[in-house]
């Protein structure tokens, strides 16, 4: 609901000293993110909006509740422009944590729950997590990031206009198949024109994009971009008009060089921004969320205050939010952290809307966790039976064969590699080095076998946490496979990993096959212990989590495992079919 006449009347009579505030946050030095400049200051809140900033007391009433501030700074809450919700963690166990730590805002990408559920499902999930006490707005992807033969309605204009049309989406999701732009492909141009007709902005997702084609991505409408891996390249993106977001994350640790474009290059910093990008929870927790980044870019040499623009007003202004939230100033929503100082910007106190939300690293509001699987997000899986037939996986053939493997050489790249395979039993027998792999339909109607290389020797890798939620499924020994399947199915979604020893691992993940049910400590702990036991089992990399979601991509370059096959994602390749079941 909009504010009336008389809120106005009220929060007006506050900021002229002629009403009480709510509360009054007194004593502090404000960090002012319109003009670089420290001070100190005061701030009068009134129905959770800043009502006055300066040394007058007169707006103290009787009731104003007082905070003492001495000693701290009064920041922005820090906003975070770009993240994935449901990274084993659910949005509430992440805001649990991470508000408390000083990010008050999370714009969070729809795929997962969209995909998983449609418009109605989206919205309804939507509601119950505007329950949360922090922001949460939402981008709204127009395109799915792998195959799947419901994407033409998935993706209907019709759906995506009852999501555009909600007032907590904000702008279209990353667009991952940025060739499309540059090719300028019809449907998804109407996409756009739809989007920017309901007033939305794009985010791009330029993964590799060269200077000349991003010239067509911004040509297209696209605003930013958080795919930039080196200095020179933000600044590319800088140079054309992109809000630059710099990444730092699970997958990819790039900060300390994207920041180069400020310490080195000297660039202006206005439309630079952060993200975390869907971080694991021990990364997370490690190397903390937006406040971390802050305190990153500070340790490089990036004046605080420069950081702090970054991570707020800058933020707030690419979301078009600039007259909410971003800085603490009248008429904004009173989202202030009190920081004891400008290193290690851990908030000892944070307020979110007028109320204090966090104290000390521990958030002190209730967190209600939504009833996930009344809202549907139950995991889909295959039958059992399907799955626990080891004849399932492997490739049919009665002679031996040339076939194109999997070839994994960093958590997220692959290469197309091939290999003439000898036949046994029926089926294409593996090599020392590799893993049989399957995709399996999580309502049983196809499966895409193949090989992986690069990825290790376990007996077998099952999970659900996968971009497509179907069921992956890797491994030497395919009985094992079946068992790491069948207990994936056993569990009602998750992560299931047979080691050399025979002995089986299991992360359920209940909601949806990709979030846990667990404290995020809990789900923290037991994702570490997967990570280090695949490590056990030869997998070299740093995000077992990221390569089984993006082993089943449409967007990163090399052979992928889907619904379409083992397609080659840069030539639109069907390199070896599903089989229909
Ligand atoms: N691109 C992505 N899609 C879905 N979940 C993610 N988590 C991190 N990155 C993601």
């Amino acid at each position: 609901m909009g504010k009336t006449v008389a809120d106005m009347q009220k929060i007006v009579a506050v900021a002229a000293g002629k009403g009480a505030a709510d509360l009054y946050i007194e004593g502090g030095s404000l960090v002012n993110v319109f003009t670089g400049e420290i001070y100190p200051a005061n701030i009068a809140v009134f129905q959770g909006k800043i009502a006055y900033v300066g040394n007058s007391r007169k707006m103290v009433g009787p009731r104003t509740e007082i905070i003492d501030a001495s000693g701290c700074y009064l920041c922005p809450g820090f906003i975070e422009v770009h993240t994935h919700p449901w990274m084993v963690y659910t949005p509430a166990t992440m805001v649990e944590v991470h508000l408390a730590l000083g990010t008050t805002t999370f714009v969070c990408d729809n795929l997962f729950f969209y995909a998983y559920l449609g418009a109605d499902g989206f919205l309804r999930i939507m509601k119950a997590l505007a329950k949360l006490p922090a922001r949460l707005y939402w981008v709204a992807r127009i395109m799915h990031q792998t195959i799947d033969p419901e994407e033409p309605e998935l993706f209907s204009i019709p759906n995506l206009d009852k999501v555009f049309m909600d007032p907590h989406v904000i702008k279209v999701g990353e667009i991952t198949r940025w060739p499309k732009l540059v090719e300028g492909n019809e449907s998804v141009m109407r996409r756009i024109k739809l989007a920017e007709e309901r007033g939305l902005g794009f985010e791009g997702h330029a993964a590799g994009c060269s200077y000349d084609k991003l010239n067509a991505v911004a040509a297209v409408g696209v605003e930013s971009c958080h795919e930039a891996i080196t200095a020179e390249e933000a600044i590319n993106r800088l140079r054309l008009g992109l809000w630059t977001i710099l990444r730092h994350s699970s997958l990819r640790r790039d900060l300390p060089e994207l920041l180069r474009a400020v310490t080195d290059y000297k660039v202006q910093t206005h439309r630079l921004l952060f993200s975390t990008d869907g971080s694991t929870p021990g990364f997370l927790a490690r190397e903390g969320w937006i406040e971390g980044m802050v305190r990153k870019a500070v340790k490089v040499g990036v004046e605080p205050v420069t950081a702090i623009q970054m991570a707020t007003i800058n933020a707030a202004t690419y979301l078009g939010l600039d007259r909410k939230i971003g800085a603490i100033a009248p008429g904004m929503h009173a989202d202030i952290l009190l920081l004891p100082d400008l290193q290690n910007f851990k908030p000892r106190l944070v307020i979110v809307g007028g109320n204090v939300v966090a104290a000390d690293g521990k958030c002190c509001v209730s967190i209600p966790e939504p009833d996930w699987i009344s809202l549907g997000l139950k995991a889909k899986l295959p039958p059992r039976e399907l799955v626990s037939n080891p004849g399932l996986f492997g490739v049919p053939s009665d002679s031996s064969a040339i076939f194109p493997v999997i070839e994994v050489i960093s958590a997220a790249i692959n290469r197309l590699k091939e290999r003439t395979l000898e036949s046994r039993g029926g089926f294409l027998e593996r090599k020392e080095d590799m893993l049989y792999c399957a995709l399996v339909d999580h309502r049983g109607k196809w499966v895409t076998n193949g090989f992986v290389e690069g990825f290790g020797h376990m007996e077998a890798l099952a999970a659900t946490f996968t971009t497509s939620y179907d069921l992956l499924v890797l491994g030497r020994n395919r009985t094992a496979m079946a068992a790491a399947a069948a207990a994936v199915v056993d569990m009602g979604g998750g992560i299931a990993l047979v080691d050399g020893n025979k002995d089986m691992f299991k992360m359920p993940l209940v909601y949806g096959g990709i979030m846990s049910a667990d404290p995020y400590e809990v789900s923290m702990e037991t994702l570490n212990t997967l990570q280090e036991k695949v490590r056990e089992c030869g997998y070299p990399y740093h995000d077992i989590i990221y390569t089984l979601l993006f082993l089943v991509c449409d967007f990163l370059p090399g052979p992928r495992i889907t619904a379409g096959g083992i397609i080659d994602v840069k030539t639109g390749q069907i390199l070896y079919p599903p089989m229909p079941l």
